[in-house]
């Protein structure tokens, strides 16, 4: 048995968009249905929404089924999370709030089993399925995508010098954050934020790195897309769900 190729990793270092959900709802059922929509990538939150191991291992079986990649984002930069996401088959993380190279490095560590990196070792898990994937251990990073996220001034700062490290994929803007951190809550069009929004996709690029971020307005996704970020999600299940169910109840009012 063969691990499956992982699409994402494919577009994105090819310089190919790839257009992704956010699943920020915590349900094998939703993001299954978000799963079969097309999509080229999904993300199962773990920073944000209520998941636990079990809950995102329950959206990873689901996501299984169809060719979308699915991303873990972890709470944190903890390589025990790292260790236990990985042996469950999160082969794609995303991780937020990196400021350094020297984390980006020990992230990418924590991914790697040794000689290159620390990930602790176990004979048969998910992620091998369960040992039928020959020569698993030895090839594991091939499939692996690291996406980090660069979400304040720090992090702008050395995007270079974290683009840079091996095993870095991606670097990924959280909007949110980086607005909220430059003092522009909630307001990623601010001009400050958008010329740091820019200096991070040109970083990645300069490096020969893929660059992403969340744009739920779909103006700003095509802008991003037309300026060259490549892994892009367009929306979340929770958005879709809340404006969904508003505009149709708000249609049958007055
Ligand atoms: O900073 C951001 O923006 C993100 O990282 C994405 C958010 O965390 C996401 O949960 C949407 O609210």
């Amino acid at each position: 048995m063969q691990e499956r190729a992982n699409p994402l990793k494919a577009a994105v270092t090819a310089g190919r968009p790839h257009i992704g959900v956010w699943c920020s709802l915590a349900s094998a059922l939703t993001t299954e249905i978000v799963a079969g929509s097309g999509a080229g990538w999904l993300l199962i939150d773990g920073e944000h929404s209520p998941n636990d191991l079990r809950s995102i291992m329950a959206q990873l079986q689901v996501a299984a089924a169809f060719p979308c990649e699915a991303v873990v984002r972890l709470p944190s930069d903890d390589p025990n999370l790292i260790k236990q996401a990985m042996d469950i088959g999160a082969r794609s993380l995303m991780i937020p709030n990196v400021r350094t190279a020297d984390q980006a490095r020990a992230i990418v560590a924590a991914m790697t089993y040794a000689p290159g990196g620390f990930r602790g070792f176990s004979v048969g898990h998910r992620a091998n399925a369960f040992g039928r994937i020959a020569g698993y251990h030895a090839n594991a990073r091939a499939q692996q995508l690291l996406a980090v996220q660069i979400e304040d001034e720090t992090g702008v700062g050395n995007a270079a010098d974290i683009a840079a490290v091996e095993g870095v994929d991606v670097l990924f803007v959280g909007p949110g954050d980086l607005s909220t951190n430059m003092n522009a809550m909630g307001n990623p069009n601010a001009a400050p934020v958008q010329e740091a929004i820019r200096s991070v996709r040109v970083a990645a690029a300069a490096a020969g790195k893929a660059s992403g971020i969340l744009a739920p307005a779909k103006a700003d996704a095509d802008r991003y897309l037309a300026d060259g970020f490549t892994m892009v999600a367009v929306g979340s299940d929770l958005g879709l769900l809340a404006r969904g169910s508003d505009a149709l109840v708000a249609s049958f009012k007055s």
